[in-house]
């Protein structure tokens, strides 16, 4: 008897298991189509008039041309930097163009200053609607040459920051259902180059750390948060500065106005992920099927392997340590 029901409800499962299949295996489809037809014709830009955008580190490179971007659109931005003269630099320039800037000083290493921050924020332009976590920080060092505060720095700005503000800001999206978190990780988030592996991991650990968030989001009922994932190659921005590969016009540097156009691109039609430019997102999968030796054989033809050791200290913080 009991034999019977077991056969019966093994059926039963099996036709429910095939039924859900099918019900994915139709939802993937329209995925992949409607996905091919935005390549074709790209989703209309949505509309960031009125929103209140947070752009961390955006003294200088890309941040402040997001929020040139963002201010062109009529957000309203709060920019926090510590580097207190560039941010007014940016809050200038965000001015002369009609925006409103609320301008800020905020390490972002420093939870509690963090903290402080984001209440001053909310009282002065109110809750935060887009939040750009973008600061970042790089020594360029191998592992037995970076300090252990070097180190500790590298996440605490890379990584952990992400935690604190993330969590200032997504209360308050959560009560809306209303919101965009975009993290500015790298390509070395997704595969490892050589000579900076507290960069590299740091990168990796805000990649798993956005991903992980954008999964739980999908869990709330009718979730209209949205999230951008961005994963640019090296940025002509100075952070890196002199870092190249072999044949760089195989493998050409960035632009800080074209990685930005394509990340402003990403964020107005909401889409979760780009990496850039394209050949990135093969470079990315071939690293997780080709064998490491050949990976390294690869690496040693474009150069990626030395690319770093051309990099010259520029920004304060690499000065001060090196
Ligand atoms: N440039 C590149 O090749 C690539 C960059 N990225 C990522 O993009 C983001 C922006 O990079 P990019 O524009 O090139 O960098 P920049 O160095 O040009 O700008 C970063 C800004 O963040 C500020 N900053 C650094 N530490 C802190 C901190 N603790 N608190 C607040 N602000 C801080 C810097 O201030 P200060 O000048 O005083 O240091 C600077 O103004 C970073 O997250 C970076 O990792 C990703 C891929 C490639
Ligand atoms: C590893 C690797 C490459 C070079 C990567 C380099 C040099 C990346 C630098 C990235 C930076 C500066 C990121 C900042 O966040 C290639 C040649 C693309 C292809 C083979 C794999």
């Amino acid at each position: 008897m009991t034999f019977v029901s077991q056969t019966q409800s093994a059926g039963k499962s099996s036709m429910a298991f095939l039924l859900d299949l099918l019900v994915l295996l139709g939802q993937l489809l329209k995925i992949f189509v409607e996905t091919i037809i935005s390549w074709i014709i790209p989703a209309d830009y949505k509309s960031v008039a009125g929103e209140v955008c947070l752009i961390t580190g955006a003294g200088n490179g890309m941040g402040r041309l997001m929020a040139l971007n963002f201010a062109q659109r009529k957000a309203k931005l709060v920019l926090w930097d510590m580097d207190a003269e560039a941010n007014k630099e940016t809050g200038a320039l965000v001015e002369q163009m009609g925006g409103t800037a609320f301008v800020d000083v905020c390490d972002v290493s420093d939870k509690e200053e963090i903290k402080k921050a984001a209440k001053r924020a909310r009282e002065a332009v109110g809750d935060i609607t887009i939040l750009v976590n973008n600061a970042g920080i790089v020594y360029a060092k191998e592992v037995l040459e970076l300090s252990e505060k070097q180190i500790e720095q590298t996440f605490k700005v890379n990584t952990l920051a992400h935690f604190w503000i993330v969590r200032e800001f997504l209360p308050h999206m959560l009560k809306t259902n209303h919101g965009h978190i975009v993290t500015l990780a790298s390509t070395v988030g997704l595969f490892a180059s050589p000579g900076m592996p507290d960069y590299c991991s740091s990168k990796h650990a805000v990649v798993g750390f956005h991903q992980s968030l954008y999964y739980d989001l999908q869990n709330f009922k009718n979730n209209n948060i949205k999230t951008t994932l961005v994963c640019p190659y090296h940025v002509k921005t100075g952070m890196f500065r002199g870092v190249t590969v072999t044949h760089p016009w195989l493998v050409p540097s960035l632009t800080p106005t074209e990685c930005v156009d394509s990340i402003m691109h990403a964020i107005l039609t909401n889409r979760p992920f780009v990496a850039m430019p394209r050949l990135m997102y093969l470079v990315y999968n071939a690293a997780t099927w080709l064998p490491m030796e050949a990976q390294t054989l690869c690496y040693r033809f474009l150069g990626a392997d030395t690319a770093i050791r051309k990099f010259k200290p520029n920004r304060p913080y690499q000065l001060e340590d090196s």
